[in-house]
């Protein structure tokens, strides 16, 4: 399946008209904001965000050529029951390799969605050696040949570099080695999503997204003229929110919807009606007037195609039990918040990164512009009661 065929089996809804609309607001108004402290200098982190933006574009390399010939035995099943490939490990492995090579004096700290239990098994061997041949291809395909042949061992190694719990000291990078694993399966939207946390704040992430259109999703506006795919999104704290193309382009600033006009807005929620609530996002947005039909794409895809205004609101509700991960927000938020967005939980606290693996929220995330913030969480605090009440 090539890839425009996966995006197109991937917009099962589409974005309606209002992208023009709010693409002459933001030109007219030149407006963006950041959430940066102002501790930080927009000079800091250039070398980090460099050697970021090369491990999420090779680990999409690696991805890729996956996806591409995805074998049901590439596909296994964790603990927890949800699914993990071959290319989650691989892109884990060589993440790590990278931001080790390219920072070579950091105390490296690394929070990462996968571990090497299953591979360490007696029936993990086959997959071990498929991921280990896949990084060393990767790698040499990409000239990188300061690698010597990785070994098994290294490759595990490499994963277990993850292990990191994170925390409110010190910096942390954190990683998703493919968010939205089922959508990468079903051929549909991923991203590789790497941030990095100084004491407990997100002050650089990049988002790699192999099959969002570089073109507007769903409108005849465009960010390019090509029917390319492949997004790199990254942010770095008090700097901007950039796209460029995956394959290397020049890179262009991008801006969330600013809208002000609900019966504008359009609104994005997980693909998987599993991993959030459909009735209680439809329920806040017919409160809020929202018009438009949801549109649902996997992963973290979502926050980029929110950063340069595609849709104005994302909405995440995951069913009760279910405690999110700092890897599944880090590199979005910051992408989202310094092109002008806020993220918040559903009681409308920021997001809190600081506190270990764990995302600890009320009831959700939500995030959109600044001016429809407010009304947002009005209508999310009616839903949220009026749900309540029904049970
Ligand atoms: N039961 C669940 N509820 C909510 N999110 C989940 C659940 N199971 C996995 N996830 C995670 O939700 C994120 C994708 O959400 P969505 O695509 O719906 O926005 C992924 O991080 C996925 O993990 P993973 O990184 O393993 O794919
Ligand atoms: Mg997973
Ligand atoms: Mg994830
Ligand atoms: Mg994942």
């Amino acid at each position: 399946m090539n890839t425009a065929t996966v995006w197109l089996r991937a917009r099962s809804i589409t974005i309606g008209s209002d992208w023009r609309v709010c693409e002459a607001r933001i030109r007219r108004s030149g407006r963006r904001c950041c959430s940066s402290s102002p501790f930080l200098s927009s000079m800091a982190y250039e070398k980090e965000l460099a050697a970021a933006k090369k491990a999420a574009a090779l680990a999409a390399r690696l991805c890729q050529k996956v996806q591409k010939a995805l074998l049901q035995s590439d596909v296994h099943s964790k603990s927890d029951k949800s699914p993990v490939t071959v290319a989650d490990y691989g892109s884990q492995a060589l993440v790590s390799l990278i931001l080790e090579r390219e920072l070579p004096s950091e105390t490296f700290s690394l929070v990462a969605e996968e571990d090497s239990g299953d591979l360490r098994k007696e029936s993990g061997q086959d997959t071990l050696k498929r991921i280990t041949e896949l990084v060393n291809d990767t790698l040499t395909g990409e000239g990188l040949n300061g690698f010597s042949s990785l070994t098994t061992n290294d490759v595990l190694k490499a994963i277990d570099n993850g292990k990191s719990d994170g925390g409110s000291v010190g910096r942390h990078w954190v990683l998703d080695p493919i968010d939205g694993t089922k959508g990468f399966v079903r051929g549909d939207q991923y991203a590789i999503a790497l941030a990095l946390l100084h004491d407990g704040k997100v002050v650089l992430g990049v988002l790699a997204c192999p099959n969002l259109p570089l073109a507007s999703i769903g409108s005849n506006q465009t960010h390019s003229s090509s029917n390319e795919v492949g997004c790199l999104f990254f942010a770095k704290v008090g700097d901007g929110s950039y796209m460029q193309a995956l394959g290397g382009s020049t890179q262009t600033r991008v801006h969330v919807c600013d809208t002000d006009n609900p019966e504008e807005a359009s609104f994005f929620e997980s693909f998987e009606a599993a991993h959030s609530s459909h009735d209680l996002s439809s329920s806040i947005a017919e409160k809020l007037g929202v018009k438009a039909p949801p549109v649902r794409i996997d992963s973290q895809a979502k926050y980029g195609a929110l950063s340069r205004g595609d849709g104005a609101i994302y909405l995440r509700f995951p069913h009760k039990g279910y405690r999110e991960k700092i890897w599944d927000h880090a590199a979005g938020s910051i992408v989202v918040t310094e092109a002008g967005g806020i993220c918040m939980d559903a009681a409308g606290n920021p997001l809190d990164f600081s506190k270990g693996k764990f995302l600890d929220v009320v009831s959700g995330i939500i995030v959109t512009n600044q001016k429809l913030m407010p009304s947002l969480l009005r209508a999310v605090k009616e839903a949220l009661n009026e749900k309540a009440s029904s049970l």
